[in-house]
């Protein structure tokens, strides 16, 4: 069973989970970047991140777009940006095949979970199988994490 690790991440946390995920289930890790990525300032990186979601925007990718016909099982994670995935997981979903894949969500957060981040993946990826998922804060533990992928999977 090919496992494929995919994600975005402003900041470096979800990029840590992706990075234990893909450890702990031997799967390969695979980076979304954007273009032109958002601004270093946190209010303004908010602004860039509203006005893409309110128009549904997916942003130019620079990496991440390969083909996933060999991945069975794909985590793509994504920090919680305004109760929903970052505009360039919205790209990657667009861009990629996913249909008949097993798709498990992670994602980190400041609070809110994963807001309406499920629903907005069973929206865009309608013949996928889409998993429970994962979402953890920033100070999450390993073995946290291990227990959650062994019930997920
Ligand atoms: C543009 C933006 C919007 C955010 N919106 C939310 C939100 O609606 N709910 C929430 O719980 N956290 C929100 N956060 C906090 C991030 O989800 C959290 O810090 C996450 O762990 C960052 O992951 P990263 O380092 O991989 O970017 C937001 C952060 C940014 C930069």
């Amino acid at each position: 069973m090919k496992i494929l690790v995919v994600y975005y991440s402003y900041s470096g946390i979800t990029r840590r989970l992706a990075e234990d995920i893909a450890l702990i289930t031997g799967g390969d890790l695979r980076e979304i970047k954007p273009q032109k990525p958002y601004s270093f300032s946190y209010n303004t990186a908010v602004k860039e991140a509203r006005e893409e979601i309110e128009r549904g925007y997916c942003p130019p990718l620079i990496q991440g777009t390969e083909s996933v016909e060999d991945a069975d099982i794909i985590f793509i994670g994504s920090p919680n940006w305004l109760k929903t995935f970052a505009p360039p997981v919205l790209s990657f979903l667009k861009a990629v095949d996913l249909d008949g894949k097993t798709i498990i969500p992670f994602c980190t957060h400041g609070g809110g979970g994963f807001g309406r981040m499920i629903e907005d993946y069973k929206n865009e990826c309608k013949n996928s199988i889409i998993k429970e998922g994962i979402a953890l804060k920033g100070d999450y533990s390993f073995d946290e994490l291990k227990n959650r992928l062994n019930s997920n999977m």
